[in-house]
């Protein structure tokens, strides 16, 4: 941790539902700026619904967020936006009949200092090879790689990516890991949520590991060693 740091986000007991059902119990987690933070945990353990409160994606939330120190718990996700959080969701949300280039564009802009377009290029050359492809015709790799690069150019300096490796071949999970470690030689805050172990120990500060709603640990970078085998029971399927 960087504890003179600035805090970007506090979370303090949230609970989240869907429906009846309740997803998230309590969690509390805070990550500073120029931090790289996991959540991992096993399928169903609460961590796309964490990412999802963070920017007002769950109507039935309660409990705390702070986003730059401002309570976030009931606003709209615009306004979260707007506050510099920027979500890259696990479905990616590419706009298919668009190319490459007008998705690149489409999100609005929220602060100066985001990437350009051909910044955005430099860090994923993959996606200048296809700026004039058709969202359809990219690989889940390029697809990827378009949801990170088109939030980079909003100016958001706070970034909450959710299993970006899902489903990609090696080559392309350690492109992607090059590119966030640049991102986070640059500044960037985020939160990853993975359930790749290797990729995410080779990436992050620390880690929150979720279980059933809750963060069930937390563990420094240079801890992992010691904490190996419990990370493989909380991950088990
Ligand atoms: N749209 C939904 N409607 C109802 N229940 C949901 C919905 N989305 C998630 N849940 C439930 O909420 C709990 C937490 O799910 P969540 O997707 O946050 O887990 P996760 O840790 O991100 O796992 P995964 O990697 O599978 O997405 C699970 O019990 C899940 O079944």
């Amino acid at each position: 941790m960087q504890p003179d740091a600035e805090l970007v986000l506090q979370v303090r007991d949230l609970q989240a539902y869907y429906g009846e059902s309740k997803a998230l119990h309590g969690v509390a987690l805070e990550i500073r700026q120029g931090e790289l933070v996991t959540l991992l945990g096993r399928n169903g353990a609460g961590k796309s619904t964490t990412l999802k409160c963070i920017m007002g994606a769950i109507p039935k939330r309660y409990g705390s967020v702070l986003l730059q120190g401002t309570e976030v718990i009931a606003a709209p996700s615009n306004r979260i936006a707007r506050l510099g959080a920027a979500w890259c969701p696990e479905h990616r949300g590419i706009f298919s009949s668009l190319s490459v280039e007008e998705n690149l564009v489409l999100p609005p802009v929220i602060a100066p200092g985001g990437m350009s377009v051909e910044e955005i290029y430099t860090l994923f050359p993959n996606l200048a090879e296809r700026r004039r492809s058709q969202g359809t015709r990219l690989s889940g790799g390029e697809q990827q790689m378009l949801a990170i690069g088109r939030i980079l150019r909003t100016g958001s300096r706070f970034l909450l990516l959710d299993e970006p490796t899902e489903g990609l071949a090696p080559v392309i999970i350690q492109n992607i890991g090059d590119a966030i470690r640049i991102l986070k030689e640059r500044g960037y805050t985020i939160l990853l949520v993975e359930q790749n172990f290797h990729f995410a120990s080779s990436v992050a500060d620390r880690h929150y590991v979720m279980e059933d709603g809750l963060i069930a640990e937390h563990i420094l970078a240079a801890d992992i060693a010691g904490a190996i085998d419990r990370l493989h029971e909380y991950l088990a399927v």
